[in-house]
C-alpha cells in the first residue's frame, strides 16, 4: 500500500474544505489532482504530508501513519518557492537536505544533471528566476530518490522546453517505481503524463480515467515550421505554430495521414510526431465552467 487516505474532513473556522476525501493508492502510478483556485487541493496535500492538522479521517502512507518519522527519508512535498532562501545557494539548498536526510553530496551533481541545472548550481537563490526556483525546488524533491512524491504546482513558471524536462523527468521516476501526485493548472500537460485525474470538487473528489473521453492531439516537429505552416493554411488544413515552432492539430480537425501527405509534397520533412490525449481540459470544463443558457 502506497496511500490510504480515509474520511479526511478539515475545516477552516468554520467552513469545510473537504467533506471527506478517500483515496487508495496500491501500486506505483501518476495522478493528477485538478481543481479551480481554492477548492482545496493545497489543503489535501498539506494534510497528507501532515504539516496541517485535520479534523477527521486518517491518513497512511506506505503502511505507516502520515506522522511517523521514518517516512521522511521515503516521500518528498514539493511545494511552493516560498520555502527557498534568497541569500543561499542552491547547492547549499541540496546540501542542506544531504546533510538532514544523511545523503551522499554526490547525488548532488547527479540530481543537478538530471534536472538541467549544474548552470547555476553556485548562486544565490534571490537572482534566480521563477522556472529556476521550479528546478531547484524538482532537484530538492528528488534527491532522496523518493518512493511517493507530492507536487503542489511544480509546471508553474516553466517554459516550454522546461515543463517539457520536467514531464520528462517524471514519467522517468514513475517507471522507476516512484508514485507521483500532481496538482496543477496546466491540463495540456496533464494530460501527457496520466490519465487518472482526481477532480476536486466541492470538498470531495471525483476520480476519472479519461481514456474514453479523449481526442488526440498531434504536435509535429517538421524541417521549416513557417513554410509547413503556410503550405498547411493555403491548404485548409488548420494548425497552430507553438513558442518551439511545432505544429499542433486535433485528429478531430484535421487527419494526420492529410498532413503527411501535404508536407510530402512540398519536401517538408517530419523529424517526430508526438501525439497525446487531450481529456482533462474537455472534462474540467464540464465539471466545472457554467453552461450558458440554452
Ligand atoms: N489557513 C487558512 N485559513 C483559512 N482559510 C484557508 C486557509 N488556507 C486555505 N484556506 C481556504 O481554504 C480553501 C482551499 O484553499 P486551498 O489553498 O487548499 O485551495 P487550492 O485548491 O490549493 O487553491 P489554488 O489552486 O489557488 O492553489 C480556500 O477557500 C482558502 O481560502
Amino acid at each position: 500500500m502506497i496511500v490510504q487516505v480515509k474520511g479526511l474532513k478539515k475545516k477552516y473556522k468554520k467552513d469545510w474544505v473537504l467533506k471527506g476525501i478517500d483515496i487508495t493508492i496500491d501500486e506505483p502510478q501518476i495522478i493528477a489532482l485538478v481543481g479551480p483556485n481554492g477548492s482545496g487541493k493545497t489543503t489535501l496535500l498539506n494534510c497528507m504530508m501532515n504539516l496541517l492538522t485535520f479534523n477527521e479521517g486518517s491518513v497512511e502512507i506506505l503502511g505507516k501513519p502520515n506522522g511517523d518519522p521514518s517516512l521522511f527519508n521515503e516521500i518528498s512535498y514539493l511545494q511552493d518557492n516560498r520555502i527557498l532562501y534568497g541569500n543561499l545557494t542552491a547547492y547549499d539548498h541540496l546540501k542542506f537536505i544531504c546533510r538532514v536526510q544523511k545523503i551522499s553530496f554526490d547525488r548532488i551533481q547527479e540530481v543537478a544533471e538530471r534536472v538541467g541545472m549544474t548552470g547555476y548550481l553556485k548562486r544565490r537563490v534571490r537572482s534566480f528566476s521563477l522556472g529556476m526556483k521550479q528546478h531547484l525546488l524538482l532537484a530538492m524533491a528528488i534527491l532522496n530518490k523518493p518512493k511517493l512524491l507530492i507536487m503542489d504546482e511544480p509546471l508553474n513558471g516553466l517554459d516550454p522546453t522546461s515543463a517539457i524536462n520536467v514531464r520528462t523527468i517524471l514519467l522517468e521516476l514513475y517507471k522507476e517505481g516512484t508514485t507521483i501526485i500532481i496538482s496543477s493548472h496546466v491540463l495540456d500537460e496533464i494530460d501527457r503524463l496520466t490519465n487518472t485525474i482526481y477532480f476536486m470538487k466541492d470538498g470531495a473528489l471525483l476520480k476519472e480515467s479519461l481514456e474514453k473521453l479523449t481526442v488526440t492531439n498531434y504536435e509535429l516537429t517538421v524541417s521549416e515550421p513557417e513554410k509547413a505552416k503556410r503550405i498547411l493554411d493555403e491548404s485548409g488544413l488548420p494548425v497552430t505554430m507553438n513558442e518551439l515552432g511545432h505544429l499542433n492539430f486535433k485528429e478531430t480537425d484535421v487527419p494526420l495521414q492529410t498532413i503527411i501527405d501535404v508536407l510530402y509534397r512540398h519536401d517538408v520533412v517530419i523529424a517526430y510526431i508526438d501525439n497525446h490525449k487531450a481529456g482533462a481540459e474537455k472534462r474540467y470544463r464540464e465539471l466545472f465552467e457554467e453552461r450558458s443558457p440554452v
